[in-house]
């Protein structure tokens, strides 16, 4: 298949000079992922100068919390997550940061009014404002609704944290919500897995690398792998956890939208508005899940966790075979694998490439088969596997692997939330998950909502259970 050649810039493009003064008004700003994701990419960004010339952040809470303290709490995590304060203009950046406390409900807006008045006499009262809403998914929908109740729509960007939605009816519900009140360019629907520069690269390396773009098919392209890994347990938040699973919490969010960013058709430009367009219509394609097309684990161990019940079926792991009908995919298995208590810490996007067909060496295909695997962690790589002749008089064939590391590369990486929100800043919605996108996701899962598979147990420290094994038959997952 020959793919188009894309004419624009692969980056939201504009000098920070030429930015709108901006406010971020940030709810839940002193959460787990404000601390640890959030509040580092803002620095890491003006760190970098790509923060507009005048600019505020907003956190917004229940609590009460002055100005002082906020800063404080920014400066904390920013020592236990990096960038470190030291490493740049903290005092200045620090300026930036107001806090609102009081809340912020349809009926009760909270000090969120006075902040913003007293912002906005500072950096005029056209200030683009960006409402960041990064609490908990049950809070989404009552603080659309309160946005609208106070008058703060007109012009604003909106960022939703994930998940958006945990069924179909739910994302319906939400989203219907959200259409009512914001135009559909004015929302950015996080998963900061499109973010992440190797599955950036997934798409780019296709597009600017011919021969790479060539074999992206079922041409060559046996099966598609996608692994998300982790060795972490759930005890630390076994509440949210237990009400949602792996399925939930990592393969209809994160692993889909990667499958989509590999199965798309190359899209014709880069504009924000052609690439998720181009994402949204691979997720259209994907087929309805069959139920024993899914495996659901749980490891060994997991209800003796404070605060998981005695009687759960939340699953810890979960991996499913994925089809999607067109005709550059038809009949190549998408794989993927997500859970918690694994055998390793790895993220891998892995195609698996056919052996050769005809000629010398066909028919005896190497125990290994050649694959361009792409690691999404830190530093991450790409590995790119070829079928040689075997060293020594012998001959035969062996697969041998070599390793592209990004860390060679020129260049500072950028964290994933530092991407996502440079192109909010830009009003770059290309990393971003789209409406029909999502709602297809939903539809894709909905046989599992009949007939869930039963969670079968697996050893801490393994790869899951056999079944997951099967899935993969007549190959073998990449990571084993
Ligand atoms: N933590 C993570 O690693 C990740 C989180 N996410 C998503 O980010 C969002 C925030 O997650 P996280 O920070 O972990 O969540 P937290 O449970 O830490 O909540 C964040 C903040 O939201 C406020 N909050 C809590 N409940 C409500 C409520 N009912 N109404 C309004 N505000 C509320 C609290 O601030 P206060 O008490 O000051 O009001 C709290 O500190 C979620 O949607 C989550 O799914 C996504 C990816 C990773
Ligand atoms: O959204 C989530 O993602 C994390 C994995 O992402 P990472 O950026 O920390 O690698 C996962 O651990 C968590 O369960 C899930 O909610």
């Amino acid at each position: 298949m020959t793919e188009p050649s894309p004419a624009s810039s692969p980056e939201p493009t504009g000098a920070p000079a030429d930015l709108p003064p901006t406010v971020f008004l940030m709810y839940g700003a002193s959460g787990d992922l404000g601390r640890r994701l959030v509040l580092p990419a803002f620095f890491q960004l003006a760190l970098q100068g790509l923060l507009p010339e005048r600019w505020a952040l907003i956190g917004s809470g229940r609590g009460d919390m002055t100005d002082a303290s906020f800063r404080d709490h920014v400066h904390d995590a920013l020592v236990e997550f990096g960038p470190h304060p030291d490493e740049g203009p903290w005092d200045e950046f620090a300026r930036h940061l107001r806090f609102a406390g009081g809340g912020f409900t349809a009926e009760d807006a909270g000090e969120v009014p006075d902040v913003l008045t007293q912002v906005r006499a500072d950096l005029g009262e056209d200030a683009q404002l960006v409402h960041y809403l990064a609490i908990p998914p049950k809070a989404f929908l009552p603080t659309t609704r309160a946005i609208d109740a106070h008058d703060l729509v007109q012009g604003c960007r909106i960022v939703y944290e994930k998940p958006y939605g945990t069924s179909l009816a739910s994302f319906t519900e939400l989203d219907d919500a959200v259409q009512e009140v914001f135009t559909e360019e004015q929302v950015y629907r996080i998963d900061h897995f499109l973010a992440f520069e190797a599955v950036q690269d997934v798409l780019h390396a296709r597009l600017a690398t011919p021969w790479l773009a060539a074999l992206w098919s079922r041409e060559h392209v046996a099966q598609v792998q996608i692994d998300i890994a982790e060795t972490l347990d759930v005890a630390q938040r076994a509440e949210f956890y237990d009400a949602t699973g792996a399925f939930l919490d990592m393969i209809v969010t994160h692993l889909f939208q990667i499958a989509a960013t590999v199965a798309m058709d190359a899209p014709a430009d880069l504009r924000p508005e052609t690439v998720q367009a181009a994402r949204d219509a691979a997720v259209q394609r994907f087929r309805p899940l069959d139920p024993a097309e899914v495996v659901l684990g749980r490891f060994d161990g997991y209800l003796d966790i404070d605060g998981v019940p005695a009687d759960s079926t939340t699953d810890t792991l979960a991996a499913v075979r994925l089809w999607v009908d067109d005709d550059r995919w038809r009949d190549v298995p998408f794989l993927l694998r997500s859970g918690k208590k694994m055998a390793a810490d790895e993220q891998r996007i892995t195609l698996v490439l056919r052996p050769a067909v005809d000629g010398p060496y066909a028919g005896d295909p190497p125990a290994d088969p050649a694959v361009i695997s792409f690691s999404l962690l830190d530093g991450a790589a790409l590995d790119i596997g070829v079928t040689l002749r075997a060293p020594g008089v012998q001959g035969g064939a062996v697969t041998g692997t070599a390793t592209l590391q990004r860390t060679d590369l020129p260049g500072e990486p950028a964290l994933p939330y530092t991407h996502l929100i440079h192109h909010v800043l830009h009003g770059d919605r290309s990393l971003f998950t789209g409406v029909d996108g999502l709602r297809a996701a939903w539809e894709a899962v909905q046989p599992l909502a009949a007939d869930r598979p039963a969670v079968q147990d697996y050893a801490p420290g393994s790869w899951g259970p056999a079944d997951v094994d099967r899935l993969a038959e007549p190959g073998v997952w990449f990571l084993r």
